[in-house]
């Protein structure tokens, strides 16, 4: 039987296919002479605090309709005046409502570092991410055989920008080290069924060797879910929907950064 996954991917391959005919790789590639310069994100993740990558998301399979965002760099400016360590913007099309003239937008508004939040199956994908502006890509193991994860992973760094490699086993987990990843987000939301459990990532943090910056993502609404995930070794979490539904989400990021940040004030 086919997971939500793979409707996702499947929908994800179709719009690709329409992209590819309109533009050729070979114009990807050259549009990358005129791209602004990749920034590492790295740095802001090793920090001591707790960082906090704000995601612009309009829609979502499990939720549906979550927010209009009528203007993504309006929403991703106070998600930067809330102390956002990075933006991620979803360009999914189908069912999370995004694309690539979001990530534009916010690009030449914002100055943190950028996530091009995607499904991402294809090098096409990684060249068109950093054509348009983005530092960072995802790269979800469970979409992925090592083969393409490998591939896809060294062309993210053969650009210059960071893979967030997301995992949610163990068994991912292991795939991704095995990678050498240096940034890995656990998600607690399993994309195959969508249930989201908060304590996968206190299950799957252990597993994940000291040196490697990680991210919890999916699930976290408030102050006290930063601080729990932070107290289980989290350095980054990666946050939406309760984001793009608070009136005030500069306050929001604020509280959860001061929340989950208690631990490393020894
Ligand atoms: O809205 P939430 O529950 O705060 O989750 C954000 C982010 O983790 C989630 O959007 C996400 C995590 N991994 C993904 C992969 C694809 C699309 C979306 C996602």
């Amino acid at each position: 039987m086919s997971t939500v996954l793979d409707q996702i991917i499947a929908g994800v391959r179709d719009d690709l296919a329409d992209r590819q005919s309109q533009t050729p790789l070979d114009q990807v590639i050259a549009q990358i002479e005129t791209a602004p310069a990749v920034r590492d994100p790295m740095p802001a993740f090793r920090a001591p605090q707790l960082s906090i990558i704000c995601e612009v998301k309009r829609s979502s399979p499990s939720k549906g309709s979550l927010a209009e965002i009528s203007d993504p760099a309006e929403l991703a400016l106070a998600y930067a005046g809330g102390g956002a360590a990075a933006i991620s913007v979803l360009t999914e099309q189908r069912r999370f409502g995004g694309s690539l003239a979001d990530l534009d937008l916010v690009r030449w508004r914002v100055d943190q570092p950028i996530l091009r939040k995607d499904f991402t199956v294809e090098p096409y994908q990684i060249y068109e991410a950093r054509a348009h502006g983005a530092d960072l890509i995802l790269l979800i193991v469970a979409a992925l055989d090592d083969k393409q994860l490998s591939r896809l992973h060294q062309l993210t760094t053969e650009l210059g920008m960071t893979a967030l490699v997301e995992v949610h086993t163990p068994e991912e987990a292991r795939r991704a080290v095995a990678l050498g990843a240096e940034l890995i987000g656990v998600n607690n939301r399993n994309l195959k069924t969508l249930d989201v459990d908060l304590s996968m990532f206190e299950r799957i943090a252990g597993a994940i060797p000291d040196g490697v910056v990680k991210v919890a993502e999916s699930g976290i609404k408030s102050p006290a879910h930063a601080a729990r995930v932070s107290a289980a070794g989290a350095h980054a979490i990666l946050v939406g929907e309760a984001l793009v539904t608070d009136a005030h989400p500069g306050a929001a990021i604020a509280a959860m950064i001061a929340a989950g940040s208690i631990n490393s004030q020894e």
